[in-house]
């Protein structure tokens, strides 16, 4: 291709677009790797139609576009034979100031204008674009399909998804940041969806629930916080066919909440420059199409079983995660705030609790994931009645005008999901699980790096490593050296406080004495009680860049 006094020559390879471009005895070369790109479009000129953009004397306005893709109806500029191919790409940037990266959008334009007919112009446009997505296809249908299998028509990712969304997330901004920052790119990725925004408390969870999920292969990604997951993945569980879905979906997050522990994890996890743009990049994490296994966690109480992907708390964090509630309106700020408030006014909690240390655990198979669990044949008739339609469009919003809460009552659910292969809450724990009675600041569980944005809890933790991460901090640590802890969250450095102790475990149990102080799962409340957490490897998959 040649511009007035430039050529420039493109090459497409498995890696990516090789650009060479010559001018005036001039050679720069650069690459776009196909890991940047996210997809492309075959384009034509559109006819200037001054009647319907006013008349303007004078040359186009530059904000006018000159073309349009290549199915449009609008009528084609008879004058100009040429088709467009628009590479969408969002590649990594060094900011030379501070010497952090960030991805940039970046449309690299191709012009094919060889021939005399736009026929043939286009036809050769969408060779590359075909042979484009084939490559970018390959890392998700196995690197040895011969391209002579693939079609065109193939380039339309059928795989729908279901986009579950909390208008209520955080400073309740989810709806504008999805139409504004992520339908873009799922335009430009050539991504259908389906849209459910929930209208109450346990919505997401009853849409998983109760819906044909087996129309999702393509993915379950909810924008919000952790918390609209974790009632995603908890209703999953909630179905009789759990087992064959967890291992067919993959889920991704958006974060609009107010902690985004998991979407920080994700990214943290494959080096991506997730702090000045988590929405972008996350979304790029999904639309890439790649995924990674990850642990969760099944959880016990007296009267429930669920099933976690982020942390279970008793004390100090929990209380500040509960408590500073009051004050979302603030936004993630309100947990550096309520931290202060508690360290001034320090409870702590009398129980026992229990784990059994990673390395002692016998039963424990890293690879294993949820298939290796049997599947709890039970009927459930009961489930039928709450069924209730979701029938989004691509870019339409379904919404009850306001909010409501409801919840679900234990007849219309019941948890299959893998079962436990430790004693019930009613035994005791196993001979060789370490015991400790006393009374603690804090017991928390995490097994993903970050349990939000800013709190890096458990630095080595990976999302498939198959255990958790128990941090243990007993009564008698001096308010100094809590502070010391409080303010090394947010670089991993609490880890060293004296007093508070990190453990690798298999599977834990905590006792609380009194009822007193909070407990959460994932960053819900839950009745304050006695509570078992034991880690099933590899159980799901999350959209995620290659580590
Ligand atoms: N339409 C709605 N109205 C009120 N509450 C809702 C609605 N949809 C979902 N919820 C509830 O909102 C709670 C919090 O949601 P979410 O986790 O998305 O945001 P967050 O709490 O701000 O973020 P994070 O969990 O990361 O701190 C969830 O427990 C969910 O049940």
């Amino acid at each position: 291709m040649s511009k007035k006094n430039s050529l420039l020559r493109v090459k497409l390879s498995e890696k990516g677009l090789w650009l060479q471009k010559e001018s005036n005895g001039h050679t720069k070369t650069d690459t776009i790797s196909l890991e940047d790109i996210v997809g492309c479009r075959c384009m034509r000129s559109k006819r200037f139609d001054s009647a319907k953009c006013g008349w303007h004397p004078g040359p186009r306005r530059r904000n006018q576009s000159k073309v349009v893709d290549e199915n449009s109806t609008e009528q084609r500029d008879e004058t100009d034979t040429s088709a467009f191919l628009y590479i969408y790409a969002y590649v990594l940037k060094k900011s030379k100031v501070k010497m952090t990266k960030r991805r940039e959008r970046m449309v690299l334009t191709l012009r094919f204008y060889s021939y005399d007919r736009y026929e043939d112009n286009i036809r050769e446009a969408q060779k590359w674009k075909v042979t484009i997505k084939f490559l970018l296809q390959v890392n998700l249908r196995g690197p040895n399909l011969p391209s002579c299998y693939f079609r065109s028509s193939d380039n339309i990712i059928d795989n729908k998804i279901l986009v579950l969304l909390n208008p209520k997330s955080g400073v309740g901004k989810s709806r504008d940041v999805f139409q504004n920052k992520v339908v873009p790119i799922l335009t430009e990725a050539d991504i259908n969806y389906d849209l459910h925004v929930t209208r109450f408390s346990n919505d997401a969870r009853n849409v998983m629930r109760t819906q044909n999920l087996w129309q999702y292969t393509g993915g379950i990604v909810v924008v919000g916080g952790d918390g609209i997951l974790f009632e995603a993945i908890n209703g999953l569980m909630e179905r009789p066919d759990w087992q064959p879905l967890l291992e067919n979906l993959r889920f991704g997050i958006i974060p609009c909440g107010s902690g985004n522990g998991l979407a920080k994890s994700i990214s943290y996890a494959s080096c991506e420059p997730h702090d000045n743009s988590p929405v972008l990049i996350s979304t790029l994490n999904i639309v890439r199409g790649l995924s990674s296994p990850m642990d969760l966690v099944r959880v016990e109480t007296k009267n429930l079983v669920l099933f976690s992907f982020l942390s279970i708390g008793w004390g100090l964090l929990a209380d500040i995660d509960i408590e500073s509630e009051r004050l979302r309106s603030i936004g993630s700020q309100r947990f550096t705030i309520w931290s202060i408030a508690r360290l001034i006014g320090l409870r702590t909690y009398k129980g026992t609790v229990s784990y059994l240390p990673a390395s002692n655990d016998k039963l424990h198979r890293r690879s294993s994931g949820a298939s290796e669990f049997l599947l709890i044949c039970l009927q459930d008739e009961d489930r039928r009645d709450s069924f209730y339609s979701v029938c989004s469009r691509k870019s339409t919003y379904h919404s009850a005008a306001g909010s409501s809460y409801e919840s679900l009552t234990e007849e219309t659910s019941r948890t299959f999901g893998p079962p436990s292969n430790f004693p019930p809450l009613t035994q005791p724990v196993p001979s060789n699980w370490q015991v400790i009675s006393g009374e603690f600041v804090l017991v928390q569980a995490a097994y993903q790096s970050h349990l939000a944005t800013d709190v890096f809890f458990a630095p080595s933790a990976k999302l498939d490593d198959g255990f958790m991460w128990l941090m243990i901090v007993r009564a008698g640590i001096s308010r100094a050296h809590l502070l010391q802890f409080l303010l090394g969250l947010s670089n991993g450095t609490h880890v060293s406080i004296p007093r508070a102790e990190m453990v690798t475990v298999a599977a834990f149990r905590i006792e609380p004495e009194a009822n007193s102080g909070h407990m959460t799962v994932d960053g819900e409340l839950i009745e304050l009680g006695p509570i078992q957490g034991q880690v099933i490897p590899s159980a799901a998959r999350v959209f995620a860049r290659p580590q």
